[in-house]
């Protein structure tokens, strides 16, 4: 628990093990949010008044799928009062929770479902190069059960309840958003349900002040292994998520109530190579904590991913074999920071 770096960020000089060689620190020019340059922003029409057509919808969110792998959503039809409740309690349970209580979440065993930890999700802190600036709270959040919800933190004291409305809501607006890109990519009603995206995984990250946001990172340079994510974004002016764009940083300004959604490489794969999984990462800021919260929609382990029959012709020969979800997924941790060898493996030749 002494590890976490809520705890340690005050600590001068900075926590020794934190800092980036020179190739992969973010710089100082990075770290300002470029305004005029950032992800497209689509009006998902749920909250009742006048919503877009619903062929604009399918064409922006395919065309954002494809040329950023990101995009950020509003009109999602989730109250604002549910978004901001759960950051609240995200909040009050990074900062606020008594040692005991923050020593029960705590483990270093990455095999334990719910779990508080710092850095990367590997379980190996100590062995590992370079720590990351962040403390994270991952468990699942789907399917939902008396069994999961009892693994999920007790206090605060409203947590299971808003955390799983929350999820179960995220949820819905995650298939619609499917569905979208479904029918965009011309896959008919339904592809996504099932195996597919079976299951849900809540992945809440606190990034603590950091003194030299030049010389760290909140997360290194990744794309994301899941089928895709819905991630709410703590506060409305607090930046740090940033997307690898012609190969450069993009900020990820957060949108007043705005949900943003990125692409998984198991929709990569899927959609053979036309839906981009993007490279990503988070810088840190000197003068506030940045919360986020990523739903992670996944297949189960067994479910078998291959690019869909009807995507590929003459002119676009498949790309990747199928493969079990679990083949993917129990590797990437080996390939963190190498995110050109990720789908190496599942890559056809010629
Ligand atoms: O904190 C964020 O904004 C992004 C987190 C992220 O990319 C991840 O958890 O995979
Ligand atoms: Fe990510």
């Amino acid at each position: 628990m002494e590890k976490l770096i809520s705890r340690r960020y005050k600590e001068r000089p900075m926590p020794e093990g934190y800092i980036f060689p020179p190739d992969v620190r973010p710089g100082k020019l990075a770290v300002v949010p470029l305004c005029n340059n950032t992800i497209p922003v689509i009006d998902l029409g749920l909250d009742g008044g006048g919503a877009a057509q619903a062929c604009d919808i399918v064409d922006q969110i395919l065309e954002a799928s494809q040329e950023f792998g990101f995009f950020q959503v509003i009109k999602h039809g989730i109250s604002e009062n549910l978004l901001k409740e759960t950051v609240g309690l995200l909040k009050e349970l990074f900062q606020e929770l008594p040692d005991e209580d923050i020593a029960s979440l705590y483990s270093d065993d990455p095999n334990k479902s719910c779990r508080l930890f710092t850095s990367t999700s590997g379980g190996n802190f100590d062995a590992e190069p370079v720590h990351f600036w962040r403390d994270s709270l991952k468990h699942p959040c789907h399917p939902l059960s008396q069994e999961c919800n009892q693994l999920w933190p007790e206090k605060p004291t409203r947590y299971r309840d808003v955390v799983g409305e929350c999820s179960t809501q995220v949820r819905e607006l995650a298939w619609k958003i499917l569905e979208l890109m479904s029918q965009g990519l011309g896959l008919g009603p339904g592809y996504f349900r099932g195996e597919v995206s079976q299951e849900m995984l809540l992945s809440a990250n606190y990034y603590p002040p950091c003194p030299e946001p030049s010389l760290t990172l909140g997360l290194p340079k990744h794309g994301d292994p899941n089928l895709i994510t819905i991630l709410l974004q703590g506060d409305d002016h607090v930046s740090g998520l940033q997307v690898l764009k012609d190969g450069e940083w993009i900020s990820v300004v957060p949108f007043p109530h705005a949900l943003v959604v990125n692409v998984g490489y198991q929709l990569q794969v899927i959609s053979n190579g036309k839906l981009k999984s993007a490279e990503h990462r988070v810088v840190t800021n000197s003068s506030a904590a940045r919360i986020s919260a990523g739903f992670f929609v996944m297949p189960s382990h067994d479910c078998l991913i291959e690019p869909a029959a009807t995507l590929i012709n003459a002119s676009n020969p498949q790309l990747y074999k199928g493969f079990p979800y679990k083949d993917f997924f129990l590797n990437f941790g080996k390939t963190l920071g190498k995110t050109e060898q990720v789908l190496d493996r599942f890559k056809l030749q010629g």
